[in-house]
């Protein structure tokens, strides 16, 4: 049995012993051999014995052993002297070189004695050999450790007899090592003749013949002492006995598995839909086809006794079942195999048409995206519509919170919602409550960016050709200047709606560059007593904050594809305190301001009171604050009226009187916004219509087209300023001029002017400035640059030239503006349009410079042209001082060639 059961072990070639017991063998030799060492170490002491150390691999064990002097000490611990003579190792030598011929002879004869000694004591030896090269170090250590258990055995008082079974107890720390004696020995054998096979060239595994078997087995014995046979017997049976248990549970588990795949197929009902379930169905029946292949091994092996059982009956009928069956389960394998290409297939078939499906959808989404930019256009256009139909005047109502200095107490107004105001009002039975409604109302705690999103939109409209007015309104400290400007000390946050909106102008202006080239000319003015102030030529000393003030942006767009032209501006006003003066404590020049302010303001509120009721006349003349912003509150505009609510109760009256006026302000309707945009084609059909009719009316009077005034001519000036406007009293007061900027300068820093020396000898003095007089009759222009190239080819395009507000300007009208750089100049102090001109420093800086009527003509394009040129009216000096050529009516030659440039900002100064 057991032969058979090595047998097996030897075919399968993957037993117990291979790996296993190498391992455990291995280790449990190194433990023996420690023990041994350290057991001799201990007998002969750590001088002796310094050749051994305490854990010695193989060849450390042999060769400290080697001059036999170590073991001879350590028997004769055992019987003193029972090896009388011990042959010592020179001194200082620490380990007796393998084969070193010095002591060669002498080690021999202390190993010959040992194990005569040893033999006599009945302790197992082990060969001389042994301790060569090679040799077997295992018989060393058993011969050691027999020597140990020898000597424990006789310092335990030698009772009984000493019998030497090959017992060795491991080290706690080794308990899984222990086993029984017969294991040992039977280990030990195997181990041994192991090795004997080894030595033999032939491997353990390859032992597949009983013959070979037998004489492993015979070898095993024959190694062992008589008395220690029946131990390695028995411990070959159990070992064979467990291994054949094993072998058992193994083959239990086979069989399970087995009956688990007969059962696959009849479960085979199922339909395999989900490709997962096939593909796990493949692999149960590959297991099982593996499985049942090593079963066929197996059974192969067993048939095998069956046939030398003589019952080969069985043997054909069992092979045939199991072909029979594996043949069932290749074709339920084949099946699933088909069953799952065809999941596939489908599953395929329905990914290409998901795909599709994506495909189609992903397609509508780009043209989604395509179109979203239309839509946003679209979108674009029909906001300005819905504003354009509301139509009138918007009012957006901030109410201030108390301020941290200021006087403290209940707030007199709320807003309750994002469009009603509350305020309390003192009632006869208990206060009272008056609501107010508009179109927005901001709360105290409003943010600056609050405020401004709601007027972003606007700004985008000056861009697309609209004009825009937003006025800031409110009795004094009621937060004008804080919404407008921000406060003193600005923080990107703090930022007021003027910074802000020319923040926006320049980004959007950006965003379209790609379809539209803008550009941007900013004003600021201030009106003070009536009277209008550039402040930009202002050297800032006559600047008083009860006046009027603003900036003014004028934005000119022209489509890169089209070639339309756009003229949109943005009037930004902060107006003077509302409060009325005879509510004021003020005296002398401040009553004068007061008055100033409250007639432009009761002007204003005339203009919208006209405007409300839709009367014929407007009366926009009442002031200079209402001819100012005429364009801005009449028909074409868009205009946000920001009022300004103190919450101190000693504001009450003041701030009733505001939201009344509001009131009436937001009921205005303007009508529908209109952008000044003008194709290309439109605007040259204009221009030759308006030259044509002004050659008629020429003709018609009988005149030549010849002017006769002195003329003055501006050489081509980047900017131009022109001016407005009389009151229509015919005095000469307003003037405007114009500046160009570069945008980043605007954001960078708060605008200011640099005048040169020059300029600085006029700055603030605007009176000192040339004023001519338009030929344009009563209306008020307005500015707008345009590309002067097609008319005058030399000048460059940012030449100013001046339109009519109602765009029925036509060619010779446009030229004629042109033509304002060809004025007479007049002594009259009964214009009734002045216009300035701020000659850009150029040439040198001499100011502008006089061309003679001649030269000027030369550069006209074409006799029609030149005879469309109008009688010019006369320009006035507005120093009051006529030029003496002026004072005969006859023409000087050259005109104003010297006069000084009034301001100037340049690119980049800040
Ligand atoms: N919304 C606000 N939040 C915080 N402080 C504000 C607010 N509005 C105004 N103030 C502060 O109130 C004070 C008066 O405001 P502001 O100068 O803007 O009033 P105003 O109406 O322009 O006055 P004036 O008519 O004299 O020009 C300033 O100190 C300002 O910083």
């Amino acid at each position: 049995m057991a032969e058979g059961m090595l047998q097996i072990d030897a075919l399968q070639g993957k037993s117990l012993n291979d790996m296993d017991l190498a391992i455990r063998k291995a280790e449990e030799a190194s433990l023996r051999r420690f023990d041994a060492a350290g057991w001799l170490r201990k007998m002969v002491g750590v001088v002796t014995a310094r050749d051994l150390p305490d854990h010695p691999s193989e060849e450390d064990f042999r060769l400290g052993l080697r001059s036999g002097i170590i073991i001879c000490n350590a028997l004769n611990k055992i019987y003193p002297a029972a090896i009388p003579k011990v042959v010592e190792a020179p001194s200082g030598s620490v380990i007796v070189p393998d084969g070193a011929a010095l002591s060669a002879f002498q080690y021999f004869e202390n190993v010959r004695n040992f194990l005569n000694s040893a033999e006599e004591m009945g302790i197992p030896v082990f060969e001389a050999s042994d301790l060569e090269q090679g040799g077997k170090s295992s018989r060393i250590v058993n011969c050691v450790l027999a020597l140990k258990s020898y000597y424990e055995w006789k310092e335990g008082g030698g009772k009984g007899v000493w019998k030497f079974c090959g017992t060795w107890k491991p080290h706690s720390a080794s308990k899984q090592f222990v086993r029984k004696s017969s294991d040992d020995l039977f280990v030990n054998s195997l181990s041994r003749n192991s090795s004997v096979v080894e030595q033999n060239g032939q491997d353990f595994n390859d032992m597949g013949t009983s013959e070979a078997l037998h004489s492993f087995v015979r070898e095993l014995l024959s190694d062992n002492k008589q008395e220690d046979i029946p131990l390695v017997i028995e411990s070959m049976i159990s070992k064979v006995m467990e291994e054949f248990e094993q072998r058992l549970a193994r083959q239990n588990e086979q069989t399970e598995t087995s009956s688990r795949c007969v059962d696959v197929p009849s479960s085979n009902e199922h339909q395999v839909v989900e490709v997962g379930t096939s593909l796990r169905d493949i692999d149960v029946t590959s297991s099982c086809l593996s499985s049942e292949t090593s079963n066929i091994m197996e059974d192969e092996s067993w048939s095998k006794n069956d046939l030398c059982n003589g019952n080969p009956k069985q043997h054909v009928s069992k092979r045939r079942d199991l072909i029979e069956y594996h043949q069932r389960s290749m074709q339920e394998l084949k099946s699933t195999l088909h069953s799952t290409k065809e999941d596939l297939h489908l599953l395929h078939m329905k990914y290409q048409e998901e795909l599709q499906y994506l495909g189609k959808h992903l397609n509508g989404l780009a043209g989604a995206a395509s179109r979203y930019q239309e839509v946003l256009e679209e979108n674009r256009k029909l906001y300005n519509q819905v504003q354009d139909l509301k139509g009138n005047i918007r009012v957006y109502c901030r109410i201030r919170p108390f301020l941290p200095r200021g006087p403290t107490g209940l707030s007199t107004a709320e807003a309750l919602d994002g469009q009603t105001i509350s305020i309390i009002t003192p009632a006869k039975n208990g206060k009272g409550k008056k609501l107010f409604t508009f179109n927005k109302v901001f709360g105290p705690s409003a943010s600056q960016e609050e405020v401004f999103s709601d007027t972003q939109p606007l700004i985008r409209s000056v861009l697309d050709g609209y004009n825009v007015c937003i006025f800031a309104y409110g009795q004094t400290g009621s937060g004008k200047t804080y919404t407008m400007t921000g406060p003193q000390e600005l923080t990107p946050e703090s930022l007021g709606v003027n910074y802000r909106a020319l923040s926006d102008l320049f980004f959007i202006s950006q965003q379209r560059k790609d379809s539209m080239s803008y550009d941007v000319f900013v004003q600021m003015i201030e009106i003070y007593n009536e009277q209008v102030r550039d402040l930009l030529v202002s050297d800032g000393v006559n600047k008083n904050i009860l006046g009027e003030n603003c900036v003014t942006v004028h934005v000119q767009g022209r489509n890169l594809t089209s070639g339309s032209i756009t003229c949109g501006s943005m009037h930004l006003v902060d107006l003077a305190g509302s409060e009325r003066a005879d509510k004021t404590d003020a005296v002398g020049d401040r009553l004068k301001e007061s008055q100033h302010i409250n007639r432009s303001l009761s002007a204003l509120g005339d203009v919208i009171a006209s405007l409300a009721q839709k009367q014929s006349h407007i009366p926009y003349r009442n002031s200079k604050l209402t001819q100012l912003l005429q364009d801005s509150l009449g028909g074409q505009a868009k205009t946000l009226m920001f009022i300004h609510i103190s919450p101190e109760p000693d504001a009450l009256a003041e701030t009733v009187s505001t939201l009344k006026f509001a009131e009436r302000v937001s009921t205005v309707e303007l009508g529908a916004a209109r952008a000044n945009k003008d194709s290309s084609v439109v605007r040259e059909l204009k221009e030759q219509i308006a030259s044509l009719k002004a050659a008629l009316s020429r003709q018609e009077r009988g005149e030549d087209g010849a002017t006769n005034g002195y003329l003055t001519y501006s050489p081509a000036p980047s900017w131009q300023s022109i001016g407005d406007v009389s009151k229509g009293e015919g005095q000469t007061e307003s003037v405007l001029s114009m500046h160009s900027f570069d945008g980043e300068d605007l954001m960078a820093s708060p605008i200011s002017v640099v005048s040169t020396e020059e300029e600085r000898s006029v700055s603030g003095d605007w009176v000192d400035k040339v004023m001519v007089k338009s030929h344009l009759g009563d209306q008020s222009p307005e500015m707008c640059r345009r590309d002067t190239s097609k008319v005058y080819p030399e000048h460059s395009l940012s030449e100013i030239a001046v339109l009519r507000r109602d765009n029925s300007l036509g060619r010779n009208q446009f030229e004629g503006a042109a033509e304002l750089e060809y004025v007479e100049v007049e002594a009259s102090d009964e214009s009734d349009y002045q216009w300035q001109t701020n000659g850009v420093k150029q040439n040198g800086g001499g100011g502008t410079k006089a061309k003679t009527p001649t030269q000027n003509q030369r550069q006209m394009k074409s006799p029609e042209i030149r005879s469309l040129i109008p009688q010019l009216p006369t320009r006035k000096v507005a120093n009051g001082s006529n030029s003496p050529s002026m004072k005969n009516g006859k023409k000087p030659a050259v005109v104003d060639g010297r006069r000084k440039p009034a301001s100037t900002v340049r690119n980049g100064d800040s």
